[in-house]
C-alpha cells in the first residue's frame, strides 16, 4: 500500500541522513538501496525513526510505497548510476511524479536529463545538496534547478528539512535547467579554494614557526571568533587536536599528504576557463590537489632539489597576526572569482542567477558556511548586480586593511620555499585587478607581429596594426 509521502534512492551517507532528516521532520519517507543489506542497516540504525520508514528491496516496492504524485530524491554516486536509477524510474513512474537528482551532477549532465526527460510527463529537478553527514542530517543547503513550478511542489518539504540560518530555510530555487547543480559546483570550488588556503597557512605554522598540530589547532580556533568564523576553520582546529588512537601521535601527523579530488573543483575551473572569467585561487587549489597526489615524483623532487634552507621564523605572533589577515583576503579572492563566474554562467545560460540568494543559503548547513557569507550576503544586497566583490564598499576596505599582511605572507614563503599557491595567486589577482594600465599591450602587439591579429589604440578608435610589417625584425 502507498504510505510514504516521499522516497530516498541511495542510502551511502548523504542519502541515509536525508532520509532521516526527512522523517525525523514528520514525513513517512520510503528508502531503496542497490544492494539490499544497507538498505537494512539503515532500517535498524533509524530507531524511533524507523516507524516512519518504508524500506523497499526492490524499485517496484520501493515506487509502488509512495503516494503518487511521488516525489522521489536519488541520492547515489554521481554520473552514470543517476542515469541509470533515471531509466528504472522511468519504466514505474506516472505522470507528475517528481524525479529530484540531489548529488553532485556535472551540470551540463542535468541538462542532458532535462531534455531527456522533456515530454515525458515526469518533473525533474536537479538539485544541490551541502553539508556533509551532518548537514544532511540536521539540515543541509539546497540549491534547487528546474521550472519554478517544479520547486512549489517540493518547496514545503526542501524547506522543513533545510538548514535555517535566524530562521530563514537555506533552501532556494535558483534558475531553470542545470542552474542548481552549477551553483553547487562553484560552492565546491570556493571549499577547495578555502581548504587549500587554510592548508598553505597550517603549513607555515608547522614548517616555518615549527609548531605541533594542537598549537596550531588553538590558533585556529582562535581564529573562530574572529572574522575567519566559520565551519572549515572550526573542524580545521578540531581535527589538529585530535591524536591518533593507534600511535596517540596527533592524527594529522599520520595521514598522507595526497588530497583526493572527486570532480566538482576541476568542473569549476574548466567552466570558468570556458567563459574567460579568471577563477585564479580555485585553480591554483585545484593544480594544488593534483600536485598533493604525485607523492612520488615530489619525494623524488626533494632528494635531487633539497628543500630551500629554513628561514629565521621571525616575531611568530607577529607572523601569525599575519597569516589571519591573509587568509581574510585570500577568501576575498576566493569568493570574488566565484562569484564572478556564476554571474558569467547566469548570462550563458540564461539563469538569472540571484546572487543575494546564493550568498545567504550558504549562510549555513553548507561547507562553506561562515561569518563572510553573511556579510557577502549583505554586499550583495545592497548591489545585486556589482561586477566583482571586491569592487564593493564592503570588501574594498578589507582588501585595504589586509593588503599588507597578504604581501609579507606570500613574500616569506616565497623566501623560505613554502608552496603557497592559492594565497600567492590571490595577490596576482589583486594586484593586476587594480592595475588601470596593465602589460596586455606588448601581448597584443606581438600578436599583431605574428599573426596580424590587430590591435587597439588608447588615443583613437578602430583596428589597427604596427609598423612590423617587412623590415620590422
Ligand atoms: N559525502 C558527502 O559529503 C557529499 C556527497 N554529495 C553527493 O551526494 C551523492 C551521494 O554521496 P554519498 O552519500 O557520499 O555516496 P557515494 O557517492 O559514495 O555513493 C554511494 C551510493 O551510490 C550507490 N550507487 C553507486 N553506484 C550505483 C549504481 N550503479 N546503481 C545504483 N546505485 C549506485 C551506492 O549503492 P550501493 O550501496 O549499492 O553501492 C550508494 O548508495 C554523490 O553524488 C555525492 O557526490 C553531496 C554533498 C556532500
Ligand atoms: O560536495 C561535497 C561537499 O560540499 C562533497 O563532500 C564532495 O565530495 C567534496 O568534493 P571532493 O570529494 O572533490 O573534495
Amino acid at each position: 500500500m502507498a504510505t510514504a509521502e516521499i522516497g530516498v534512492i541511495g542510502l551511502a551517507v548523504m542519502g541515509a541522513n536525508l532520509a532521516l532528516n526527512i522523517a525525523d521532520n514528520g514525513y513517512k519517507v520510503a528508502v531503496f538501496n542497490r544492494t539490499t543489506e544497507r538498505t537494512r542497516e539503515f532500517l535498524a540504525s533509524a530507531g524511533e525513526l524507523a516507524d516512519r520508514v518504508v524500506p523497499c528491496e526492490t524499485m517496484e516496492d520501493f515506487v509502488a510505497a509512495i503516494r503518487p504524485p511521488r516525489p522521489v530524491i536519488i541520492m547515489v554516486k554521481a554520473g552514470d548510476p543517476v542515469d541509470q536509477q533515471i531509466a528504472m524510474l522511468r519504466k514505474l513512474m506516472d505522470r507528475d511524479d517528481i524525479i529530484i537528482d540531489a548529488g553532485n551532477a556535472n551540470f551540463r549532465d542535468t541538462m542532458r536529463r532535462f531534455k531527456e526527460l522533456d515530454g515525458t510527463g515526469l518533473t525533474f529537478i536537479g538539485m544541490g545538496v551541502s553539508g556533509g553527514e551532518e548537514g544532511a542530517r540536521h539540515g543541509p543547503s539546497i540549491m534547487v534547478g528546474g521550472k519554478e513550478a517544479s520547486w512549489k511542489r517540493v518547496e514545503p518539504v526542501l524547506t522543513a528539512i533545510s538548514a535555517k540560518f535566524k530562521g530563514e530555510a537555506c533552501a532556494a530555487w535558483l534558475g531553470e535547467n542545470g542552474a542548481g547543480h552549477f551553483v553547487k559546483t562553484i560552492h565546491n570550488g570556493i571549499e577547495y579554494a578555502d581548504m587549500q588556503m587554510i592548508a598553505e597557512v597550517y603549513g607555515v605554522m608547522r614548517d616555518h614557526l615549527g609548531m605541533a598540530a594542537s598549537e596550531i589547532g588553538d590558533v585556529f580556533d582562535r581564529w573562530n571568533k574572529g572574522p575567519l568564523d566559520s565551519f572549515l576553520i572550526e573542524i580545521s582546529a578540531t581535527v589538529l587536536r585530535a591524536a591518533d588512537p593507534e600511535t596517540g601521535k596527533p592524527m594529522v601527523d599520520m595521514i598522507l599528504d595526497a588530497a583526493g579530488q572527486k570532480g566538482t573543483g576541476r568542473w569549476s575551473v574548466i567552466e570558468s576557463q570556458m567563459m574567460g572569467v579568471p577563477a585564479t585561487a580555485i585553480e591554483a587549489a585545484v593544480a594544488a590537489r593534483s600536485l598533493s597526489a604525485m607523492t612520488g615524483e615530489r619525494a623524488e623532487a626533494e632528494k635531487l632539489l633539497g628543500l630551500p634552507g629554513p628561514g629565521k621564523a621571525g616575531d611568530k605572533q607577529a607572523v601569525i597576526d599575519d597569516l589571519e589577515q591573509a587568509l581574510l583576503a585570500g577568501k576575498v579572492a576566493a569568493y570574488a572569482q566565484g562569484f564572478a563566474v556564476m554571474a558569467a554562467a547566469s548570462t550563458e545560460f540564461g539563469w538569472d542567477l540571484p546572487m543575494p540568494v546564493i550568498a545567504k543559503i550558504w549562510r549555513a548547513g553548507c561547507i562553506i558556511r561562515s561569518r563572510f557569507l553573511d556579510e557577502i550576503a549583505g554586499a550583495f544586497s545592497k548591489d545585486p548586480n556589482v561586477s566583482n566583490l571586491a569592487l564593493t564598499s564592503a570588501f574594498s576596505k578589507v582588501l585595504l586593511e589586509t593588503d599588507g599582511a597578504l604581501r609579507r605572507v606570500v613574500a616569506g614563503a616565497v623566501t623560505n620555499g613554502l608552496p603557497m599557491p592559492a594565497l600567492a595567486s590571490s595577490v596576482s589577482y589583486f594586484d593586476t585587478l587594480r592595475r588601470a594600465r596593465g602589460t596586455a599591450n606588448l601581448i597584443q602587439a606581438q600578436r599583431d607581429f605574428f599573426g596580424a591579429h590587430g590591435f587597439k589604440r588608447m588615443d583613437k578608435a578602430g583596428d589597427f596594426h604596427g609598423p612590423w610589417g617587412s623590415g620590422a625584425v
